[in-house]
């Protein structure tokens, strides 16, 4: 952990287990402010407001989450709760369907209450909490090793160009494409990181220039019309991603802007890495075009979001959160198990 950012929580649950708490993002970087989330309504609000994001995070918050929902109802009969929790995770799988580790964390909880119906329910209980803590924490140990993986890819005193935020407000800690860049801080390797502002929600203006200069990382924010010419003079010699879902072909789903930037870092000759777990590949989905693409409020591009309206009254909008970058344009994809 990067002792500067071990104060930022992205997503916890409380002392008494009752509640999820997130640090606010939708509020940063002016505010840390932590909120808590006691009900399914609470959660599926923060998913879908962005207040807890990134594929990881999305993931432990569902699963913390479908805990404390479980954790309160009333029944002693196993069908009853199981009905209960079967409901609540259909609600909150629907919050963002473009991470595939929301839907994939929901399903691991399901799974572990299958794996046990013959105990009662109080001890059911148990073993979802249990489950819902082993998913932060095998996130957390991805993490470190995706940093390590993607280290040893890199060199001391590189410019490296990312897109959104992928770091340790993505995930239980560390982040992922921002993971080698942190452990290369701990090390020494005095990385140069440009920041994409990433429109329209500025993921990287608000979150990764905010993490990254608390970590004393040197880092510099760009709009996202500047890629190009930023690659055009040499200060780039590598790009580092995340991802919310890839696909079993490699193509991979990521912030929308993403396959700009790789068809740019193609042009340019500078490799383009993709950053995750192992959690955020769907062998069940076989390629890109199969990866449904969140598509999102106009008012989003329509207005300054944080103050005010950019664009005319009833102008037509398209706004997709997301979107895929082939496989032929990704030069290696980086999990904890290794390169691909
Ligand atoms: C480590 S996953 C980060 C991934 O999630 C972001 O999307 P959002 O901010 O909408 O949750 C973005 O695609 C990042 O690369």
């Amino acid at each position: 952990m990067i002792k500067e950012l071990a104060g930022l929580k992205t997503v916890c649950l409380n002392e008494t287990k009752d509640a999820v708490v997130i640090l606010d993002q939708t509020l940063l970087p002016e505010k840390e402010i932590y909120v808590s989330l006691f009900t399914e309504q609470d959660i599926w609000d923060a998913i879908f407001k962005l207040k807890v994001r990134g594929a990881p995070a999305i993931g432990i918050a569902a699963a913390y989450g479908i805990y404390i929902c479980s954790s309160k109802i009333k029944t002693s009969s196993f069908e009853q709760f199981y009905n209960e929790f079967c409901r609540i995770k259909v609600f909150l799988s629907g919050a963002r369907p473009t991470a595939v580790n929301l839907v994939a964390a929901l399903d691991r909880m399901e799974r572990r209450i299958l794996l046990n119906k013959e105990k009662s329910v109080p001890q059911i209980k148990q073993e979802l909490l249990k489950e819902a803590l082993a998913i932060r924490e095998e996130d957390a140990t991805a993490c470190r090793q995706i940093g390590e993986n993607g280290l040893a890819l890199l060199r001391p005193g590189m410019g490296v160009l990312t897109h959104c935020n992928a770091g340790h407000l993505a995930v239980s800690e560390y982040g992922t494409a921002l993971a080698p860049v942190y452990l290369g801080q701990e090390r020494g390797f005095g990385f140069k990181v440009f920041a994409d502002e990433t429109r329209p929600l500025l993921q990287g203006a608000r979150l990764t220039t905010y993490e990254l200069q608390r970590a004393g990382v040197d880092v510099t924010l760009i709009c996202d019309n500047m890629v190009s010419s930023v690659m055009q003079k040499g200060w780039v010699q590598a790009v580092l991603v995340g991802c919310d879902r890839i696909a079993a072909n490699g193509d991979v789903a990521n912030k929308i802007g993403t396959s700009g930037v790789a068809v740019l870092a193609r042009y340019y000759g500078i490799p383009f890495y993709v950053l995750g777990p192992t959690s955020t590949i769907d062998m069940q989905c076989p390629d890109g075009k199969s990866i449904v693409i969140e598509e999102r409020h106009p008012e989003e591009v329509t207005d300054m979001w944080y103050n005010r309206r950019m664009a005319p009254e009833k102008v037509k909008v398209y706004n997709p959160a997301f979107d895929v970058t082939p496989r032929e344009l990704i030069t290696a994809i980086i999990t904890e198990k290794g390169v691909w």
